[in-house]
């Protein structure tokens, strides 16, 4: 349906002008988070803040492909709305689908993940697709990236406040980058944070005042649940920041810290900067400072158990050879060096381009008592050797075309790929299917609730599924 909204019901004055404003229907949710609405023209509006089953008015900008509807009113709200319960999700990029209800989100990522596959493949039958639920929508995030600004200018107009007094240093703004900007949104609270890191939000302000430029400041949590904070800052950083780094680390409110200056070779280490979690086996999971990790403990968790029990369905008789791909400091490694219950593997290799973090996968593996040789190497150039059993694959958001064409060149009986991009996934899904393997299981996790952004896992194999085990 649309509507025209104005004087009289035709176009409103704006129609001539930059834009228009209409009343629009949201029939779904687009990669990425938008609602999609259509134009009685046909015209595809794509609607940030949108709701399936929405009617909105928009403010609509023809200069963008496809057409971007800025939201003005709910006229009326679609049955998945919610009240977001955070007062910064409209000015901050974090959460897109906090005015989303958990089973919507659910729906719509499950919804997300079929279309992107099935129109890159071209396959119409796909297996259902179980989407895991976040067990703690809120508060979950035991890591995030966060942006610090010093001075004025930068923050959006509703965070701008005014210069300090003379004499007072500069204030800096922390908080994440505005939506659709690299804008700062500067907030205080963030209901999505872990109850550890919530706090640094008032704390990183204090620690930086009198920072010229700005920077990333990465937080996580690391040693005994205390907070790690890594600092990319181009600028210069005041003699208080040092001490208080200093001061945070020797009191132990702090596990660690790191600072990378722009221009200098090497970052300044306080304490053990690297984070920490419980890994999905109970046991502490090393990750590398800087690196990569899962947003949510909880989630890597799931994840990490559910890539376990599909890479060890229909196991061959004898000790398998085992390749996982893109392994990061070990968060999946940990359950798959240990090899399906009372079974033995032959052999297990985690290749992993990033040294810091092959060097906590050793550390992890080693930890438990685990064989494993970690390669530090390209895994999207690394062959599949002939005798490996199952690839397990977790790249990042480009995907992994290279991998997925050696994997299609082998023999290998399963692959199990996870993937943060369902876009990716669906084009490396499509050699493949061309080599022969099938789609026997689809999942999701929800490892960034409140979000448009989902993981995926797929396992593929080259004969008839069995029965999937059991779901917890
Ligand atoms: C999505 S993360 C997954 C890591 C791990 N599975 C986990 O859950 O923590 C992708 C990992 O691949 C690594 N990576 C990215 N490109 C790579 C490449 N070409 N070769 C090897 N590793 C790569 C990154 O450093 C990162 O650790």
């Amino acid at each position: 349906m649309k509507k025209h909204v104005g004087r009289g019901g035709g176009s409103s004055r704006r129609d001539r002008a930059t834009g228009s404003r209409v009343a629009l229907s949201i029939h779904e949710l687009a990669a990425g988070g938008a609602g999609v609405a259509r134009t009685e023209q046909g015209e595809v509006v794509f609607v940030a803040g949108a709701a399936p089953g929405d009617v909105v008015e928009v403010d609509i900008d023809r200069a963008a492909h496809p057409a971007r509807g800025k939201l003005l009113k709910i006229l009326t709200a679609g049955p998945g709305r919610i009240t977001p319960p955070c007062t910064f999700v409209e000015t901050c990029g974090g959460c897109d689908w906090m005015h989303l209800s958990p089973s919507t989100q659910q729906d719509a990522h499950a919804e997300l993940i079929r279309r992107a596959i099935s129109r890159a493949t071209a396959v119409d039958d796909l297996p259902p697709i179980h989407v895991h639920p976040a067990l703690q929508p809120l508060g979950y995030r035991t890591r995030a990236r966060l942006f610090a600004k010093a001075g004025r200018g930068g923050a959006p107009r509703a965070f701008k406040k005014p210069p300090p007094p003379p004499g007072k240093p500069p204030r800096v703004e922390v908080g994440y980058r505005a939506s659709s900007s690299h804008l700062l949104a500067s907030v205080d609270r963030c209901l999505v944070l872990h109850p550890a890191l919530d706090p640094l939000l008032r704390e990183l302000p204090t620690l930086l005042a009198g920072a010229t430029g700005e920077g990333d400041v990465l937080i996580a949590a690391g040693q005994g649940g205390r907070p790690v904070v890594e600092i990319l800052w181009s600028g210069d950083l005041p003699p208080t920041t040092w001490s208080m780094l200093d001061q945070r680390i020797a009191e132990g409110t702090w596990a660690g810290a790191r600072v990378s200056l722009e221009g200098v070779s090497r970052p300044a280490s306080f304490g053990d900067p690297r984070p920490v979690l419980q890994g999905a086996d109970g046991a502490p999971l090393l990750l590398a400072a800087g690196g990569f990790g899962q947003p949510s403990e909880e989630g890597a968790s799931v994840l990490a158990k559910r890539v376990a029990d599909l890479a060890w369905l229909d196991l061959p008789a004898r000790p398998m050879h085992v390749l996982e791909l893109f392994a990061g400091s070990g968060t999946l490694s940990i359950l798959l060096a240990r090899g399906p219950s009372g079974a033995d593997l032959a052999s297990f290799v985690a290749v992993e381009h990033g040294a810091e973090a092959a060097a906590c996968l050793r550390e992890n593996l080693s930890a438990r008592g685990l064989a494993g040789k970690v390669v530090v190497a390209d895994a999207d150039a690394t062959p599949v050797p002939p005798r490996a059993d199952v690839v397990i694959l977790d790249p990042p958001r480009a995907g992994a075309s290279g991998a997925a064409a050696a994997i299609a060149a082998s023999s290998v009986r399963a692959v199990v790929y996870v993937s943060c991009n369902p876009a990716t996934l669906a084009r490396d899904l499509v050699p493949l299917l061309a080599s022969g393997l099938v789609i026997t299981h689809l999942e999701a996790v929800e490892l960034f609730p409140q979000t448009s952004h989902i993981e995926t896992i797929v396992r593929l194999a080259r004969h008839r599924p069995s029965r999937a085990p059991a779901l917890s």
